[in-house]
């Protein structure tokens, strides 16, 4: 007997879906489940069990069985879960069963990767159009695609249909670019640029900002060296400075690396990491990274 009892009906003409209201961090894991099951499809594999797909997805096996649960896919006892409906059916939550259109706005370093980037084909998206506003750059192919001036936008947005718009301009250009994109109809947002954007109702941002995702790993390592007593491995450390968070010696071993320095109210600073600036960690648009 099949315990997959598929979510809405994808596919039927003029119907419009019903689609399950995930938990946020449910939607978050689902692109993993996805990745996963891709590799498991190309390596032959017909059905996956919960844990190897767990393993194979670096989750969890209680969370993932919960997640597809919320899908409606149960698997199998004794078999798993059928790898070819499994993929039909996440496709088809995430609303990949149709190649979204991107625009990228900013085409400098960054702007240039992504344009290149091979991986959104594959994962379902189209770079659809490149917009920068220096004209030096307009009319550079990058992987067939010409990059157009910023003031094209509202044009080609309706052209191609754009769903979905990068921001890879400096922070300071960022807001504006938003607000052209939203003007012209769009309402996803993948915003690279260190800022957060005010936007209205009904549009989705999601920010990545890799330096916030090291900040986050620098914090584990300076917990870990606080409570291991070791110095931290980035060497002598900087001045102490009142903007650092820390353990306190004695709640944690005493001995925390040179340059622990108690603060009131059980904290300390210690000399080893540089102040994180206020802004790029004042976010109220969605991580997209590690989220
Ligand atoms: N999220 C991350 O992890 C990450 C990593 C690296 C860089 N960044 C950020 O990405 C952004 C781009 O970085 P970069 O190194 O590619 O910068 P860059 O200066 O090389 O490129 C920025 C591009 O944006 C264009 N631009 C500026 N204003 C514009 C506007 N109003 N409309 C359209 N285009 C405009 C510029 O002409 C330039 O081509 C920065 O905000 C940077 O902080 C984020």
């Amino acid at each position: 007997m099949s315990q997959h009892r598929p979510v809405g009906t994808p596919g039927r003409a003029g119907a419009v879906p019903a689609l399950p209201d995930l938990p946020e961090a449910t939607v978050a894991r689902l692109p993993e489940y996805l990745r996963a099951l891709h590799n498991l499809a190309e390596t032959g594999n017909d059905t996956v069990s919960s844990e190897e797909l767990a393993a194979a997805a670096g989750v969890n096996s209680a969370k993932l069985r919960k997640d597809l649960s919320q899908l409606g896919s149960y698997g199998t006892r004794g078999v798993g879960y059928d790898v070819a409906l499994l993929i039909d059916q996440i496709e088809f939550v995430l609303g990949l069963t149709q190649r979204r259109a991107v625009a990228l706005v900013g085409v400098g370093n960054l702007g240039h990767a992504l344009a290149g980037y091979a991986g959104f084909v594959s994962r379902g998206f189209r770079i659809a159009a490149l917009f920068d506003a220096d004209p030096a750059r307009v009319g550079e192919e990058i992987n067939g695609l010409v990059v157009q001036h910023i003031d094209e936008l509202p044009r080609v947005a309706a052209e191609e249909r754009i769903a979905i718009g990068v921001i890879a301009t400096p922070a300071t250009a960022a807001q504006s670019v938003a607000d052209q994109l939203v003007a012209a109809g769009v309402t996803s947002i993948l915003n690279f640029a260190p800022c957060v954007l005010a936007v209205p109702d009904g549009v989705d941002v999601r920010k990545v900002d890799l330096a916030i995702e090291l900040q986050i790993l620098s914090f584990h390592e300076h917990r870990k060296a606080a409570l291991t007593g070791l110095p931290p491995a980035s060497g002598p450390g900087l001045p102490p400075t009142g903007g650092g968070l820390a353990a306190p010696n004695g709640a944690l071993g005493g001995s925390a690396g040179a340059g622990l320095t108690a603060l009131p109210g059980g904290l300390a600073a210690t000399g080893t990491t540089e102040p994180a600036p206020t802004g790029s960690l004042r976010s109220t648009n969605a991580e997209a990274v590690g989220s």
